[in-house]
């Protein structure tokens, strides 16, 4: 970061390469634009400086929806107009935040007219033209964000002016037609922390500056306070008891930027009781500062027994992430030679196989070097550690510890085969790998909800409960399950309150280090296979034995299958005694193959 009073005088032509023109009334958009669209030359730079999706919306404002790390709600930021005073351009942007999923906690904050609007089908749409609806945006302004840019381009300013928290009372409260109160008499409408919130943007928005001006900012908070507004029957009235604390918060650029007086003073805060100013140093903002703990990936497990439906579920789960650009690496660890799970993925992801065992039981040190070459890879946000069926979180989450330097720990996501619990639920029950895999998720999703009567899926779940009740629960077929679940479960507990954290089980994983030689497993591969037809492959099966729980690899078939043409590349999948088959993907650098996993089976060679 270049240091506060480098040597060369600040321009703005680093952002326009232009004389500002006033008589433009447009200046300020500009300045945002232009900045923008540079740090955007590259997504990864976009991306180092806390930016996650930007983009312009309809209508005759120029107006943005945005989102940036940190925060799981989309900005919205519309600009109202600009003035000279005083040889400085002065622009005024307002600034909306809309949550993203149901289950986010903002809306209990929020305006009750906010929540209306959240629950109409067309919400998401409209968001991303919020522009156009003024009077419906309204409800999730949270305040706004001030430009001021000296003419000769010596100056140059980014402020955010927002309420500590934004709050109003319904002073005769709020009822139903039937009479039951939605809101007490005195309760609080909202209680939006507008500030805090708008903070999230004020981060990348001041690094992208600083990183272009070539100059440190003089940051200074301010603060006045005024009578907060309530309601009554009436209509709106001053709130006798709440008082309002509004902070502006200003980044200033330029030789004189720690004298420069403060514009927006000339109103508001230059009232009585506006506090002195105070400077406070820039890595105060989030996301500012590069090596806080904040900006380590958070890194989830997910466990499973064999075939359970892993695989199947980070794919669709990783398509939901990327659409949203919350690009993540995955660290794939196989039970056996070859990775045919990294191959499933695909080219979109960022995939780091570890293949030589176990990661609960062997590879806590390549565990590492695989998340390093991630991140240098890709600055991701999430990381997903894809465990072997057979790996039990008890042992992998104290090894994680060791890795707080680079990662943070999220959740244990455990995806479990309905089939199984219905078919041998004292499985679960008793002390084992697929007890301790519930009993150590933070999340269980119910898969293969397909091949099950209701009535077991309910059994299923009451022996899932049984074991982990504190866990999310979700139901899931072909890992389809709400994904922004996932995320408000994460946001609501604090590491340490998630339910993996429970001492007894640390404690418990320590005593009894589970391995899987000790329970008899092992895999074999065939490779160079001929090409095969169904019941070629379903002979093969037998011969592994009855302690066979898993195959999979990739066949020429010679009579198809459902969906896949006569002699044509297939892949095979065997698990939970079903054996099924999907088109294999075009890039197969394996050869044809088989995996064999299972306990006491005898590998063969085919002769
Ligand atoms: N019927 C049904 N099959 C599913 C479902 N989810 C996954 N499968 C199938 O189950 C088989 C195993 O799925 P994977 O996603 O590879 O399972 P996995 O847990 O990653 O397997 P391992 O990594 O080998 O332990 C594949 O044939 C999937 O197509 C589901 O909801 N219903």
């Amino acid at each position: 970061m270049p240091a506060r009073g480098a040597a060369h005088p600040m321009n703005l032509k680093t952002i326009i390469p232009r004389p500002l023109d006033p008589s433009s009334c447009t200046e300020c958009v500009a300045l945002f634009r232009a900045a923008l669209t540079r740090a955007y030359f590259s997504r990864a730079h976009a991306r180092r400086l806390g930016w996650r999706g930007v983009r312009p919306c309809g209508g005759p404002h120029s107006a943005w929806t945005l989102r940036v790390a940190g925060s799981n709600h989309v900005f919205g930021l519309r600009f109202d107009g600009e003035q000279i005073h005083n040889q400085k351009i002065h622009g005024c942007f307002s600034l909306y935040i809309f949550p993203q999923h149901a289950e986010d906690p903002l809306w209990e904050r929020l305006p009750l007219e906010a929540l209306r609007r959240g629950l109409s089908p067309q919400y998401a749409e409209t968001v991303r033209d919020f522009a156009r609806h003024e009077t419906w945006a309204a409800p999730f302004g949270i305040g706004w964000l001030h430009m001021e840019a000296a003419l000769d381009g010596s100056f140059f300013r980014v402020a955010l002016e927002a309420m500590a928290r934004w709050r109003v009372r319904a002073l005769d409260g709020i009822c139903t037609n039937n009479g039951q109160w939605v809101i007490p008499p005195g309760g609080k409408e909202c209680d939006v922390p507008q500030y805090r919130l708008g903070l999230h943007l004020m981060g990348p928005l001041v690094q992208t500056y600083t990183e272009q001006l070539e100059q440190t900012p003089y940051i200074r908070v301010r603060h006045t306070s005024r009578q907060a507004t309530a309601y009554t029957k009436e209509g709106s009235c001053a709130d006798p008891e709440l008082t309002e604390h509004c902070l502006l918060l200003t980044a200033d650029f330029g030789a004189d930027a720690a004298a420069s007086a403060i514009f927006l003073a000339d109103d508001a805060y230059a009232a009585p009781g506006a506090t002195i100013p105070v400077q406070r140093k820039i890595a105060h903002l989030p996301k500012y500062s590069e090596d806080t703990t904040q900006d380590m990936p958070v890194l989830h497990i997910l466990t499973g027994f064999l075939g359970s439906g892993k695989t199947t579920f980070l794919r669709a789960w990783l398509d939901y992430l990327n659409g949203r650009e919350r690009y993540t690496g995955v660290i794939q660890n196989e039970f056996g030679q070859v990775a045919l799970d990294a191959t499933l993925l695909g080219t979109e992801t960022c995939v780091e196989a570890l293949d030589d065992g176990c990661v609960c039981c062997s590879l806590s040190d390549s565990l590492r070097s695989g998340i390093e070459r991630l991140k240098a890879a890709m600055p991701t946000e999430t990381l997903i550690l894809e465990t072997t069926g057979l790996a039990n979180p008890q042992n992998i989450l104290p090894d994680l510890r060791d890795l707080s330097d680079i990662i943070n720990v999220g959740l244990v996501i455990t995806v479990v085969d309905c089939g199984q619990v219905f078919r041998a639920p004292e499985d679960f029950a008793t002390q084992g790998v697929l007890h301790d895999q519930v009993a150590g998720a933070d999340v269980l999703l119910l898969n293969k909800t397909d091949i099950v009567p209701d009535n077991a899926l309910l059994q299923a779940e009451a022996c899932l409960k049984a074991i982990n009740p504190r866990a999310l629960l979700l139901r899931a077929q072909r890992g389809n399950v709400p994904y922004a679940a996932l995320d408000a479960f994460f946001d609501e507990h604090s590491n340490s309150h998630l339910p993996s954290r429970r001492p007894c089980l640390e404690h418990m994983s320590v005593q009894t280090h589970a391995t899987h030689s000790t329970k008899n497993y092992s895999s074999f591969a065939l490779t160079q296979l001929p090409p095969l037809t169904r019941r070629g492959i379903s002979a093969l099966l037998t011969r592994a034995g009855n302690g066979l729980c898993r195959v999979k690899g990739i066949v020429h078939l010679t009579d198809g299958a459902n969906g896949i043409a006569r002699d044509a590349a297939a892949v095979v999948q065997y698990a939970g005694g079903q054996l099924q088959f999907e088109p294999a993907p075009k890039n197969n650098p394996d050869g044809d193959y088989l995996i064999f996993i299972g306990r006491d089976i005898t590998p063969f060679t085919l002769g």
